[in-house]
């Protein structure tokens, strides 16, 4: 068992478990995310502590105001009262037992000690009834507070750039930041907890300085050990979980994948079940042996301080004894003295484990704090230009575009022009900037150099909710939201009132009203297998639903990456026709797919390559280049459809 505090960075990175390395391709223990909190640790002090506790308690404070005023006024009131009445209370037993220690008989003594013991009865009962309050107000207070961080929490990750979403060092702070919500909630039990620790031990301490001066320094010295170890043991929790994070979303990654519908068929068939579990397995031992580290570093460190808290209860009896001894204090003295040093020092120990507990779940809020400022700076910018509602014309000028983290450009000195009422098609091989590009489109991310101009005006200084709203997506990945029918297509527009013509109109459009008919609650049917009475879609049908979304949307630019990917023959036809027909009644149609067959009556075709746009023209232009992509791309997909029948052959 260790006790030394040895700083961790000189600790000797341990190498990547197995799994780390097999699953995740390296260390998930991260000693750099752990530097991003050493000034955190370094003022885990008492000189810290002291200084920045008033701001962090603050901080709740404001939290508690917002979330619920009342009850906050409520537990302030019981537990000043609380503090009061506990002061009156020592003084009162003071009194009795001076009166109890007095001359005269038994009779005298008890009739003395009378008054102050009705005072003392109806202090004790005034303190439960505050202490009642109190809690009931702490009761009602701490899950508001906790809805209110979670709020702001929440709030503030689903308005950050999708770049912020896509970044790993983002993810950690949203990871460290998610007990914040808990710890403020937490707090505000510790800040009750403190407060009554600090009147109960001014109550003491005024007790005890009037008895004698030198009885207040000794109770201190009784304190000090408690609080170094609890100070110590903290900060070391808090550190190893700073730097254990990571590894814990993994573990708790690989668990969740064991359960998950998506991967359900694979874990069954392929297999994948065992070795995930054993996996998972290992990354939980290496954790526990975390966890027995830190048990073990925290057993040694309470004996620690219990053996010198013991040597200073000695010290503090032994100066009590010489100070009784010497006739610098009356025996009636005495025992009032022992009953303050013992309820001063419980209370002294308390508000320290209080004030510790405060400090740790302050680390945690103050991560909270943390991501709230980074998510606004890298939230989606408000305001800006005024963006035609019906643009005629949109036009990439010599974009680039990279990825962060990556070398190679996505886009690379892309221009080209998408015009008002056109079917546009994003053709090209994998990995060539397809979805890249209408992405940017969208407004999701913005060009590194060139610009994107709707009718001139360029969309990344334009007013972003005026950009978004005037585009309707169907991403290849679309979402399968685990809602109702109705609402997986009127989501397409969540801010609107529902309008059943409308609704009706997107679910023929795309076809997902034959769907919802065969549903047994029609539109009401959940589609969710995971909760009860909820029924799964197939891919096609979920596609459906997806592209009724969009229409639903009825935004001037529709980007449909891979619509029909999941669509049969008969299906995707439909579609094609249905996304053309929308063309003809001025919506632009933004088409990224792979089927050449589909984009024949494009009006305008672009081939990507690498990140470059190559070719672009109608199907026929394109197809009378001799040597060009398109023509290569397209002859080797109608080639597989010319081909005459492969027999097959058992092996
Ligand atoms: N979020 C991302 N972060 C980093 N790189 C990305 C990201 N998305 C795509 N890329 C990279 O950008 C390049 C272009 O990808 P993009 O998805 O635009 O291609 P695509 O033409 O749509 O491909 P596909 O036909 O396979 O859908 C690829 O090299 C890809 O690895």
């Amino acid at each position: 068992m260790r006790i030394g505090i040895r700083r961790r960075s000189e600790q000797k990175p341990e190498p990547a478990s197995e799994s780390e390395e097999l699953l995740f391709g390296g260390r998930l223990r991260y000693d750099t995310g752990w530097s991003q909190h050493e000034k955190a640790f370094l003022d885990l002090s008492l000189v810290g502590m002291a200084r920045k506790l008033p701001s962090l308690v603050g901080g709740t404070i404001r939290l508690a105001w917002r979330a619920d005023r009342g009850a906050l006024i409520t537990v302030g009131v019981c537990e000043i009262g609380q503090g009061i009445a506990q002061a009156v209370g020592l003084v009162v037993t003071n009194r009795i037992l001076q009166a109890l220690f007095a001359a005269g008989s038994t009779e005298e003594r008890l009739r003395a000690a009378l008054p102050s013991l009705v005072v003392a009865a109806t202090v004790a009962v005034l303190n439960a009834v505050l202490a009642s309050g109190s809690t009931a107000g702490t009761g009602r207070l701490e899950p508001k507070v906790e809805r209110v961080a979670t709020e702001q929490y929440l709030d503030r990750a689903a308005r950050v750039e999708l770049s912020a979403i896509e970044d790993a060092q983002f993810h950690r702070l949203l990871d460290s930041a998610q007990f914040g919500s808990q710890s403020a909630r937490r707090m505000i039990g510790a800040c009750v907890a403190a407060l009554n620790g600090i009147f109960a031990f001014a109550a003491a301490a005024g007790v005890l300085t009037v008895l004698h001066p030198v009885l207040l320094p000794l109770l201190a010295l009784i304190a000090l050990p408690r609080s170094w170890g609890a100070l110590r043991v903290s900060r070391r929790r808090y550190a190893s979980l700073q730097m254990w994070i990571e590894h814990a979303r993994a573990g708790r990654l690989i668990g969740s994948l064991l359960t998950e519908n998506s991967a359900a068929q694979e874990v069954r068939v392929h297999g994948v079940g065992p070795f995930l579990l054993g996996h998972f397995r290992t990354m939980s031992e290496a954790s526990e042996a975390e966890q027995t580290r830190l048990a073990d570093d925290k057993a040694g460190t309470e004996l620690f301080a219990a053996a010198l808290t013991g040597a200073a209860s000695l010290a503090t009896y032994a100066a009590l004894a010489g100070l009784l001894l010497t006739g610098r204090m009356q025996f009636a003295v005495a025992g009032t003295a022992v009953f303050a040093i013992r309820t001063g020092s419980a209370s002294l120990a308390a508000l320290v484990m209080h004030v510790n507990q405060l400090y740790e779940e302050a680390l945690f809020v103050a991560d909270l704090e943390k991501l709230i400022a980074e998510a606004d700076r890298r939230a989606i910018p408000t305001g800006g230009l005024d963006l035609p509602s019906q643009p005629k014309e949109i036009r990439f000028e010599n974009v680039t575009f990279t990825y962060p983290g990556r070398d190679i450009p996505a886009l690379d000195d892309v221009t080209l022009s998408i015009p008002a009422g056109a079917v546009v098609a994003l053709v090209g091989e994998n990995g060539s900037g397809k979805s890249t590009l209408a992405k940017l489109l969208a407004g999701l991310y913005h060009p590194d150099s060139g610009r994107i101009a709707w009718d001139g005006i360029d969309s990344a200084a334009a007013d972003r909710d005026q950009l978004f709203s005037r585009i309707a997506l169907v991403t290849q990945d679309f979402q399968r939201w685990p809602f109702t029918a109705r609402t997986n297509i009127t989501v397409g527009q969540p801010g609107a009132p529902t309008t059943n013509g409308r609704l009706q109109q997107a679910a023929d459009y795309s076809g997902a009203d034959s769907v919802i008919d065969a549903l047994p609650n029609g539109l009401r049917t959940l589609l969710a297998r995971q909760f009860q009475g909820g029924v799964e879609l197939s891919g096609g049908q979920w596609q459906r639903f997806g592209i009724a979304r969009a229409r639903y949307r009825a935004a001037p630019v529709l980007i449909c990456d891979e619509p029909t990917s999941a669509l049969d023959p008969r299906a995707e036809l439909e579609t094609f026709d249905k996304i053309r027909g929308l063309a003809a009644h001025g919506q632009t149609v933004i088409l990224v797919t792979h089927r050449l067959s589909s984009v024949r009556d494009a009006d305008v075709i672009y081939v990507l390559h690498h990140g470059r746009l190559v070719e672009h023209g109608s199907h026929e232009e394109l197809l009378a280049r001799p040597g060009g992509r398109y023509q290569e791309l397209f002859q080797m997909q109608a080639a597989r459809y010319q081909a005459s029948p492969v027999s097959y052959e058992p092996q």
